[in-house]
């Protein structure tokens, strides 16, 4: 028997993920309660400060602050969550993750990728990436609106994300789709104006309020 990942809020609103805890720090001030550091390819001695300081951070704001890849350490400052890709499922700890009580974020591109990720049973579902992106090398095609749809009425209650090419423009049509939330880089980081990008995002994407029905 798998026993499911802590559960997280159904509708996790917007998501930005954020390769620094200056843009954590400056992104929870600005009002976001769900967010992500992603810093790739360092070892783990080059990312734990900032790990402790990212949790710290988010425990402060009483955000949701999910750790991508370096669930080691996300697990030691006992993080609000893990966030995972296909390749990592091969080589992290799960029982750990499960065990420490984090919540577990998976990425998925297909159906199979679906099937091996729901028997996982995690807190939510990353789907993507939805358009062109360049901010991270795709092996795959995006999936589009049609197949979004198409998996988050497959997926019924879990909580979904979706990811990949979201600008301000694009996102009311992700979230037409009947998705939980929205992940976006480049659409606060490369924006002109970050703080009106972000308030414009936050404002299409209304989250649940944080730990409303979760466990703490
Ligand atoms: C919310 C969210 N969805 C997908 C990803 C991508 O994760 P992964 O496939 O492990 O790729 P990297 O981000 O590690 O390059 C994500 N980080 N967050
Ligand atoms: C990390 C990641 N995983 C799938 S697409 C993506 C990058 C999304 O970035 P952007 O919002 O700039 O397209
Ligand atoms: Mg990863």
């Amino acid at each position: 028997m798998i026993y499911p990942f802590p559960a997280t809020a159904k509708k996790l609103g917007l998501y930005p993920v954020v390769d620094s805890v200056e843009w954590i720090a400056r992104l929870l001030d600005a009002g976001v309660r769900t967010i992500q550091l992603r810093i790739k390819d360092q070892t783990e001695a080059a990312v734990e400060n900032s790990i402790a300081e990212a949790v710290a951070l988010g425990k402060r704001y009483q955000a949701r602050l999910f750790i991508n890849d370096y669930w080691r350490l996300a697990i030691k400052y006992n993080a609000y969550g893990v966030h995972l890709g296909q390749e990592d499922l091969d080589v992290a700890d799960l029982d750990a993750i499960r065990h420490a009580g984090l919540r577990l974020g998976l990425s998925t591109h297909d159906d199979a990728e679906l099937d091996r990720a729901l028997a996982l049973r995690p807190s939510y579902i990353a789907l993507g990436h939805i358009f062109p992106t360049q901010t991270k090398q795709m092996p795959s095609d995006p999936q589009g609106l049609i197949e979004l749809k198409r998996h988050i009425t497959r997926l019924g209650d879990i909580s979904t994300v979706a990811i990949g090419g979201i600008s301000i423009a694009r996102a009311p049509e992700v979230l037409a789709c009947g998705v939980g939330s929205i992940a976006v880089v480049s659409a606060i980081t490369q924006a002109a104006d970050w703080r009106q990008a972000t308030q414009t995002l936050l404002a299409l994407a209304e989250p649940e309020p944080q730990f409303g029905t979760e466990p703490a």
